[in-house]
């Protein structure tokens, strides 16, 4: 099997005794789209930023393409795309001027992509960054990002800011990205709804450990969300349950034991949960 990203045992301290990133491991195959979640300060952005070597790790491998990304930077950063909110664009240049030294350093620089995508994005290109909004800035992020043709697009937050008529534009636009054999998509987000729309596979971090690496549809098949009145739980059913809610007479929860409920629960009502749901269990466990 051939694998877009690699992360081994990944660990990261920011400051002595504060482990950011617990040893944490990440697959992910070629032509899916990953998406990445955890609630504020899970981790997200660093283990983003170990695999694009802008904070250097205490421990743990990273390989992307099945190399590791220290030993063939140039040739790995020429096929990854990569969307940030803040922090790599400078900020006193003109977005045609960012995108000079953008287009100089890729092999497959393609200007037409480009301009379709300022057209599109309505972006003008002689703004400076630092007048852009934060929406205006990520538009221009990917379109630098998908101009180069890439292979992996990691993205950091893509559609935090975006109103909505520009995210379903970037959701559409990942589904082309995606239709071409062998691209892959890794993004952090907050924003689930979008995970629904568009992603095959779901990575969950709560405080520096990934809670779970799954394909969207067998995590949310294995999964109920479950109602019923207070009287059918006992001390055996709680524990079917990553989280319960016990209001009045009644009760709601999240199974990752579908089946059992269903067939032992049978007065309970079991609905398939969103991303959301199923984050929102996990965290506050
Ligand atoms: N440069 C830094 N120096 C010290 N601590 C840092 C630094 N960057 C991040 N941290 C800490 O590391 C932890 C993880 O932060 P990170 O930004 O990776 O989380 P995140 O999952 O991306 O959060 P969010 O969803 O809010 O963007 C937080 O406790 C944060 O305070």
């Amino acid at each position: 099997m051939d694998y877009a990203l690699e992360i081994k045992g990944l660990e990261k301290c920011y400051s002595k005794g504060n482990k950011v990133l617990k040893g944490i491991d990440i697959k992910i195959e070629e032509g899916i789209v990953a998406g990445f979640i955890g609630m504020n300060g899970a981790g997200k952005t660093t283990t983003i930023k170990s695999i694009l070597g802008l904070v250097v790790p205490n421990a743990g491998e990273i390989k992307i393409f099945g190399k590791s990304f220290k030993e063939n930077e140039k040739e790995i950063k020429n096929r990854i795309g990569i969307v940030f909110d803040n922090g790599y664009l400078y900020e006193d240049l003109k977005l045609s001027e960012m995108k000079q030294i953008f287009a100089a350093a890729y092999t497959k620089w393609d200007e037409d992509n480009y301009k379709k995508y300022i057209k599109n994005f309505e972006l003008n290109e002689k703004q400076k960054v630092k007048e852009l909004s934060k929406g205006m800035k990520m538009k221009f992020s990917l379109a630098l990002a998908l101009s180069h043709h890439a292979d992996l697009l990691i993205m950091d937050e893509p559609t935090s800011g975006l109103d909505p008529k520009i995210r379903k534009e970037f959701l559409d636009i990942i589904r082309e990205f995606i239709i071409d054999v062998g691209k892959t998509v890794f993004f952090s987000t907050h924003i689930t709804t979008d995970l629904d729309k568009i992603a095959d596979q779901i990575i969950m971090l709560n405080a520096g450990e990934v809670i779970f690496n799954k394909d969207k549809d067998i995590l949310i098949d294995e999964h109920a969300l479950v109602k019923g009145d207070k009287t059918i739980l006992t001390n055996d059913n709680r524990k079917w349950f990553v989280a319960l809610e016990e209001r009045g007479f009644s009760f709601e929860g999240l199974t990752n034991q579908r089946e059992r409920v269903r067939q032992e629960m049978k007065q309970a009502l079991c609905e398939r949960p969103t991303i959301e749901d199923i984050m929102v269990a996990y965290m506050g466990r």
